[in-house]
């Protein structure tokens, strides 16, 4: 198996500018701030963060639905040029986090299946219907939803049908973003578990995006967590719940332990609130929100460092050799 990723972000940023106001200056806003991130084939990548920390465009980045506005994503080791992303819309499906409002109430579900087939014109009508029923049952619904509309049918089994809309063009990459929060805490689990059946089964590769870390622990394979625009750490899935590094991982963690964790953003406990991307804090951006901030923190922003299987950006371990995780 070839070792360069199906899919990698190397230095991308993303600048929106944005008014306050009516009568407000335009300022640049930083989602995303030099991101370097890839993905293995195979591998299932959660990227976790607060609301509001750059997940989502970073997914719409990757999905060809933004442009970077520095950086290059690379497919297969090239970078992606604009005639690319219509080839590539083929092998990167997205899944959205409500299934309430990414399905059209007045398409039937066979319409709103089969519409990436007639999208790229895909096969006859008759072949069309087929495969929609083949994947309905998949994705562990009965061909006769096929004729029922989204109206019709629960939180979880939009959700199916929004997983069968992804999967129906064979897709290598799914991107996932927060695709069960809009869901009752009984069904997520049941969708976490169909997502995981559906990459064996179909070696598919995941970026699997949540603001909550339990939600992406059973399922991924790496973690990167994000944080005013940046990766502040990434890890293998077992070394970061074992021995997180960056304050800000620990304290996600910390989160994951707080009642009714799948619902509404992390009571993180931080504190200070979430920075105003607008005008982040100098030095490190966490700093203000840190329990172990140093001097330093407020004055320079830390530098990636390596570490065994990933990289974490924190003043903690500037003099302190990581060591290898055991
Ligand atoms: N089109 C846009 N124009 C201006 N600012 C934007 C735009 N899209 C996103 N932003 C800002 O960029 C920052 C990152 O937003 P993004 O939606 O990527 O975060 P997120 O982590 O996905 O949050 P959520 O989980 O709430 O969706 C936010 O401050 C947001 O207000």
């Amino acid at each position: 198996m070839s070792d360069t990723p199906v899919l990698e972000l190397r230095n991308v940023s993303k600048t929106y500018t944005v008014k306050q106001g009516i009568f407000g200056k335009p300022r640049p806003l930083r989602a995303v701030n030099d991101v370097s991130l890839s993905l293995g084939r195979g591998e299932v990548l959660g990227l976790v963060g607060e609301s509001g920390c750059g997940k989502s465009t970073l997914a719409k980045i990757l999905l060809g639905l933004e442009a970077p506005s520095e950086g290059q994503v690379l497919v297969d080791g090239r970078a992606m040029t604009g005639q690319d992303r219509i080839a590539l819309s083929r092998r990167i499906q997205p899944i959205f986090q409500d299934p309430y409002s990414s399905l059209n109430p007045r398409k039937s579900i066979e319409d709103i299946v089969s519409l990436p087939l007639r999208v790229h014109r895909i096969g006859d009508a008759a072949s069309q219907q087929k495969k929609v029923r083949e994947i309905l049952d998949i994705v562990g619904l009965p061909s006769r939803v096929a004729r029922s509309y989204p109206s019709q049918m629960s939180g979880g089994q939009r959700q199916r049908v929004a997983i069968a809309r992804a999967l129906i063009m064979n897709p290598e990459i799914v991107i996932c973003d927060e695709p069960t929060s809009a869901l009752d805490v009984s069904v997520q689990s049941q969708i976490l578990n169909l997502l995981g059946d559906l990459r064996q089964e179909f070696g598919l590769t995941y970026l699997f995006i949540s603001h909550n870390l339990a939600v992406v622990e059973h399922l991924a394979t790496r973690v990167a967590v994000m944080y005013l625009g940046r990766i502040v750490e990434e890890a293998g899935v077992a070394t970061l719940f074992e021995e997180a590094r960056h304050p800000y991982s620990r304290a996600l963690l910390e989160s994951v332990l707080t009642p009714d964790p799948g619902l509404g953003v992390p009571d993180t406990q931080l504190g200070a609130a979430y920075p105003n991307p607008i005008s982040p804090p100098s030095g490190c951006a966490f700093h203000p929100r840190c329990a172990s901030a140093m001097p330093q923190c407020s004055q320079i922003a830390p530098k990636p460092i390596a570490t065994s299987d990933g990289h974490v950006e924190c003043h903690l371990y500037d003099d302190a050799p990581i060591r290898a995780a055991s």
